[in-house]
């Protein structure tokens, strides 16, 4: 019965999946927790910055009418009365002829209105005390960052929905934010099916394999920015598998598994569903690798039967699960962002369905490159340490030739805002 499966076109299998969207509720997480995480309020600044009229320069804080008959052949001097660094306040206000030493970030003294660099100044000591002279003269407001030059207070620098990188980071700490509000993450929960699979402590054996995709499939439920909790490896046997699934479901907001969800005779999954009254969104995607990838609903959590073969499996957690976390944590580019790019090598193979093809990509003299890397078949694993890119190649062509603009999907970076609309089936 479930032979019969009917390809949905993979904007079709992404909108599908979308209709299922949750948002991740707002928790505050410690400062140094919160790179890449992205923020549930604005930021909005408590204070002026700068907070208070401050010296940008190292030199002397001076009374701008005292230099006002100031030139090269008649310089005036001034009496340097106290000395102030960053964090300290001048403890003096200068009268007429006087001024103060002052270091760059110090806030500036009462009664003084501009600032003279160190450099356009020469120091004098006379009878104990200490002069400067300067030979030009300087208007009120010279070399001074006035308080709220950069931010007034209330204005918001930062929507809600931003992505925690260094630059915002710098402004959670200038306001305080010891404490950021962000998007919880996902708990993703992972079970990786076939009687075949060895842990990767195992030595091989005839007729089994180690377990890599669940290996990977963590890293990109990371990568991605949720939660992975792995279960571990089921056999292939329908009770034990059901048995496991179902009780999952109640620790995670979403289930992965792997293997077991194409048409041979251990390929549990689509009876698991069919048991447990869940709705399968589609079980067939004109697509290649991941052509088998099935999703299926139950109480408003999405059960995503990811393929067995470590290349489908990658595809489709790129194509269907990223897009799902990244709406969860608050990114609005939850795809893999699309460039287009030059075909490096021939690609030949006819095919009715869409193909996602493993490949580097490079930049040279500007333009983008991408080369397909290593055997294009769904069960291979190796090819994947060297890509970076998915070359989308259209189904129902005949190859396609070295020097083709191809649409490239990027698997690095911050993601792309729309779905990828392929033509074909
Ligand atoms: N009669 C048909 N047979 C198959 C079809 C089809 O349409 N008709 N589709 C093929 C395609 S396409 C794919 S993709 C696979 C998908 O199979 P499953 O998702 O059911 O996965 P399994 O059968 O369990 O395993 C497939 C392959 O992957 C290896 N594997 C499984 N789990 C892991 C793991 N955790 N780490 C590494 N490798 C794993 C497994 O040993 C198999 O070699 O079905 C085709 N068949
Ligand atoms: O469609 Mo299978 O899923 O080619 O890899
Ligand atoms: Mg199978």
């Amino acid at each position: 019965m479930y032979l019969d499966r009917k390809p949905i076109k993979v904007h079709e299998a992404i909108e599908a999946v979308l209709q299922f969207t949750q948002t991740g509720k707002i928790e505050y997480i410690p400062i140094d927790e919160s790179d890449n995480r992205y923020l549930k309020a604005p930021i909005r600044a408590d204070h002026d910055i700068p907070p208070f009229d401050r010296s940008p320069l190292d030199g002397f804080a001076v009374r701008a009418n005292d230099t006002k008959l100031a030139t090269r052949e008649k310089p005036i001097e001034l009496e340097v009365i106290e000395t102030v660094g960053a964090g300290g306040l001048a403890k003096q206000v200068p009268q007429q002829g006087q001024a103060i030493r002052i270091m760059t970030g110090a806030k500036m003294p009462a009664g003084t209105d501009a600032i003279v660099m160190f450099e356009l100044t020469k120091e004098i000591e006379r009878d104990g005390k200490t002069y400067i002279e300067i030979k030009r003269s300087f208007k009120p407001g010279d070399n001074i960052s006035f308080q709220a030059e950069e931010t007034r207070t209330g204005d918001i620098l930062v929507n809600s929905g931003r992505q925690v990188d260094p630059g915002v980071k710098a402004l959670l700490a200038t306001f305080g934010y010891s404490k950021v509000p962000v998007a919880k993450k996902p708990v993703v929960g992972v079970y990786a099916t076939g009687t075949e699979l060895l842990d990767v402590h195992q030595p091989l054996e005839p007729g089994k394999i180690r377990n890599s995709n669940s290996y990977m499939v963590t890293s990109q439920i990371s990568k991605a920015g949720a939660i992975p909790k792995y279960y571990g490896k089921l056999v292939d046997d329908f009770d034990h598998c059901y048995e496991a699934v179902a009780n999952a479901l109640d620790e995670v907001d979403v289930l992965i598994t792997t293997g077991g969800v194409s048409v041979g005779d251990f390929d549990y999954l689509p009876a698991i569903y069919e048991k447990l009254g869940a709705n399968v969104l589609f079980n067939k995607i004109g697509m290649r690798p991941g052509s088998v990838t099935t999703v299926a609903e139950y109480k408003g959590k999405l059960l995503f039967g990811l393929s067995g073969n470590p290349s489908a499996c990658y595809v489709g957690f790129e194509l269907l699960v990223r897009p799902w976390i990244h709406h969860f944590i608050g990114s609005d580019k939850p795809h893999l962002q699309i460039v287009q790019g030059v075909l490096k090598a021939d690609f030949p193979k006819p095919n009715p369905f869409v193909r996602f093809i493993r490949s580097k990509m490079t930049i040279e003299e500007g333009k983008i490159f991408a080369e397909p890397v290593g055997l294009d078949k769904s069960g291979v694993v190796t090819s994947l340490a060297n890509s970076d890119a998915l070359v989308v190649l259209p189904g129902g062509t005949r190859g396609y030739k070295k020097g083709d603009v191809v649409d490239v999907l990027l698997l690095n970076g911050e993601g792309g805002k729309d779905i990828i609309k392929i033509g074909a089936v």
